[in-house]
């Protein structure tokens, strides 16, 4: 994990407002003993919930999408850390760990690939790099017993978050096989064909490396699957979908129904609960939409899911302050911070 930048109490503190006669979340979060002890914060913190960031966009220019997923980790943390401790939710149940930062990797292919198919190709490459060491991290959280918080990042850290909470679980004696179920929220499936990895395949490479059993997508917009992929979803009886269409525009479900289905069918082991906030309309991200379910409906899922789920994982991804084509928005990372205390408090 030679990419992993460490938090301690300062750099939390630098990003907390602090403010006489109110503690903020950033005063209350716990944060590792060092970068060396690791497996030792691990062991000893009594936070149940352990929170990193994967500043991350190759993934998604993997995937031919526009770059801007890596920049939403920071403005997260500045409304997270700042919310108020108080009886709703408290903090000190959080550890608070730190970030990767892959963009060595970045400026390696930006310098050094001449064309489009070389970027892409060195990105796909890059990708798997990536994986490997946020499994490596996941399996060690979840090998101590305690649930990842994951902010992307493109939806291509869905695969290390699956496989390494399989592995970690497992190695805990918490699953009799490291494999596990997932619920995603999206837009799009991710579950393209393994043509190298990138943000729209990680659901594949995971089912296909027997890591993932039972996958549940719901909201995924028609207009964005591609007949291939429905045809593998159709045939294959461990993966499950409902549209946006059929919830929104047909009403053959209400939204709750949607996800009191997805919970149902992933109810026999731990799941990953994982939403790509290109399905809340109009949340910069690579593939942002004017149509998409609402931020209520998005905090709905996170609230229901983590309370009716055996829950792996949470991994939020695909958010952006800041795309490469220029648009910006200063309101991608306090939508972050409310799905998070969300959940945190879902699950209290
Ligand atoms: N994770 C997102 N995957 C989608 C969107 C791609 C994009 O436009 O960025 C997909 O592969 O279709």
């Amino acid at each position: 994990m030679k990419h992993f930048k460490f938090y301690d109490k300062q750099d939390v503190l630098s990003l907390t407002k602090i403010r006489r006669y109110e503690t903020k979340l950033g005063e209350r979060v716990q944060v590792s003993a060092g970068p060396h002890l690791l497996e030792t914060t691990l062991q000893q913190s009594t936070a149940p919930f352990v929170l990193f960031g994967i500043p991350e966009d190759i993934g998604v220019k993997a995937n031919m999408g526009i770059g801007g997923a890596d920049s939403v980790w920071v403005p997260f943390l500045q409304s997270f850390l700042n919310i108020q401790s108080n009886d709703f939710l408290e903090g000190s149940n959080i550890l608070l760990l730190g970030h990767f930062d892959f963009s060595d990797i970045e400026s390696l292919i930006e310098q050094n690939a001449h064309d489009f198919d070389e970027k892409l190709e060195a990105r796909r490459h890059a990708v798997n790099m990536i994986d490997d060491e946020v499994e490596q991290l996941v399996h060690m959280i979840t090998q101590n017993k305690k649930i990842p918080v994951v902010i992307g990042g493109g939806h291509n850290n869905a695969y290390p978050c699956i496989k390494g909470a399989a592995k970690g679980f497992h190695k805990a004696g918490i699953l009799p096989i490291a494999q596990i179920n997932a619920i995603n929220l999206d837009a799009h499936t991710d579950f393209r064909p393994m043509e190298g990895r990138h943000s729209g395949n990680g659901f594949t490479y995971a089912e296909a490396d027997g890591y993932l059993e039972k996958y549940c997508v719901v909201g995924i917009h028609e207009n964005y699957l591609p007949q291939n992929v429905w045809m593998d979803i159709v045939n294959n009886p461990f993966v499950d979908c409902i549209t946006y269409e059929d919830i929104f525009v047909h009403e053959k479900r209400t939204f709750l129904q949607a996800i009191g289905h997805a919970t149902g069918f992933t109810e026999d082991s731990l799941c990953g609960i994982e939403i790509d906030l290109d399905s809340v309309a109009n949340v910069l991200s690579s593939a942002s939409s004017p149509a998409g379910i609402s931020i209520q409906h998005a905090r709905q899922y996170i609230n229901f899911t983590a309370a009716d789920s055996k829950v792996a994982y949470l991994h939020i991804c695909e958010g952006a302050a800041q795309l490469s084509n220029g648009r910006t928005s200063a309101d991608t990372g306090k939508l972050i911070s409310y799905l998070v205390s969300d959940f945190l408090k879902a699950k209290s």
